[in-house]
């Protein structure tokens, strides 16, 4: 028997990722065996028939944590309580897209959405923006919601970083459970920094094992030219081989996200893009993904990493688009 109820809302709740979220979420694998869930599902007047078909098989599927589904297209119904939002409704990119052409389509999506959490949100709310150009989506619908504080905003890097551990797992034949303290930096776009510098597997320095099994120069290059761009721009090769943006990956993600929020992170660090507080460069105020532990049901910055000139460069460059972002954003009067 669940002792606790949490109100998810998840928009977008029609669409793909919605569609393998809801179920995973109703069968206990986000907020675990004792937290009991109402499901609020937000959609467009042309996605409602998606996430009414979705709540159907909710229903029919008898999940024992499930005690209620609401489909509406209203945002204030949809957040009214609400203490996790999966914010997944947005287009996604096709083949060809960048994530900066998002901006524009998807940041007026945002606005109205943090409003409504600023409304009507559970004092508790956590919210992780799915939806593409993650990061900025956050700043703009934590912009809209005065009320709430901007640390409960936060944007999805978990997929990167699980991409990270699939790439170091093969490349080291170490099962994904013996990797720790791989970081993502920066932005959830091709310019983000995976990095390994502080990473062990099975206790031994990553670098290293990757020295001995290839050769030191091999290892460097290996890293260099084909482990960072590989997770940087994983998102385009699913697209490519897919047709579609990934789906099941992200979902698993955002599970793995806000199951660590609430519950806690063990055996190292993960990474989550979250409000800067001004470490390791990043202006205040922008959210952008950091090596990150969870107590208490908050994130806190892993703080004091030695960072060298080419890791100090490549979170620049990340955070240089950030700030481009935020400035377009702001332009187009979204914050
Ligand atoms: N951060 C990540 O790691 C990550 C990974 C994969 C995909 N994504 C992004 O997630 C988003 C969703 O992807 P998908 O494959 O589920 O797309 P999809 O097109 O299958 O579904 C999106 C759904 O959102 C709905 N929607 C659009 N505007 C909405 C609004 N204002 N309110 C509520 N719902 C709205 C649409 O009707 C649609 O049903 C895209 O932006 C994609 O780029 C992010
Ligand atoms: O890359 C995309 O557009 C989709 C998503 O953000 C991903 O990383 O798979």
């Amino acid at each position: 028997m669940a002792n606790t109820v949490a109100t998810v809302t998840i928009t977008g709740a029609g669409g793909q990722i919605g569609y393998n979220l809801l179920f995973r979420i109703a069968a206990g694998e986000m907020l675990g065996p004792d937290t009991a869930v109402r499901l609020k599902l937000l959609e467009i007047p042309q996605g409602m028939r998606g996430a009414e078909g979705a709540a159907l098989e909710l229903q029919d599927s008898a999940f024992p944590l499930l005690q209620a589904v609401d489909v509406t297209d209203d945002p204030r119904r949809a957040f009214d309580g609400v203490n996790v939002a999966l914010l997944v409704g947005s287009r996604p990119r096709g083949p060809g897209m960048e994530r900066g052409d998002l901006l524009a389509a998807n940041g007026g999506i945002f606005g109205p959405q943090g409003e409504a959490i600023n409304a009507g949100a559970a004092s508790d709310v956590r919210v992780v923006v799915v939806g593409n150009p993650a990061n900025t989506n956050a700043l703009i619908a934590s912009a809209h919601a005065p009320d709430v504080p901007a640390s409960r905003f936060t944007a999805l890097t978990r997929l990167d970083h699980n991409r990270a551990l699939g790439q170091l797992a093969a490349a080291l034949t170490v099962p994904v459970t013996q990797l720790r303290d791989v970081t993502i930096w920066g932005n959830h776009s091709a310019t983000q920094f995976p990095d390994v510098a502080h990473a062990t597997a099975a206790g031994r320095d990553v670098a290293e094992r990757l020295s001995e099994e290839m050769g030191a120069d091999a290892a460097q290059r290996w890293l260099a030219e084909e482990f960072i761009p590989r997770v940087a721009r994983r998102g385009a090769e699913i697209i490519e081989v897919r047709g579609s943006s990934s789906v099941a990956s992200a979902a698993t993600a955002a599970i793995d996200h806000v199951r660590d929020w609430v519950h806690g992170t063990t055996d190292g660090w993960t990474s989550a893009a979250i409000v800067s507080d001004g470490s390791y460069g990043v202006p205040d105020g922008l959210v952008s993904s950091f090596p990150v532990t969870s107590e208490g049901g908050e994130w806190a910055i892993v703080s004091g990493l030695s960072i060298d000139a080419f890791a100090q460069e490549r979170i620049d460059r990340s955070v240089a688009e950030l700030v481009e972002e935020r400035e377009a954003v702001s332009a187009l009067g979204l914050i």
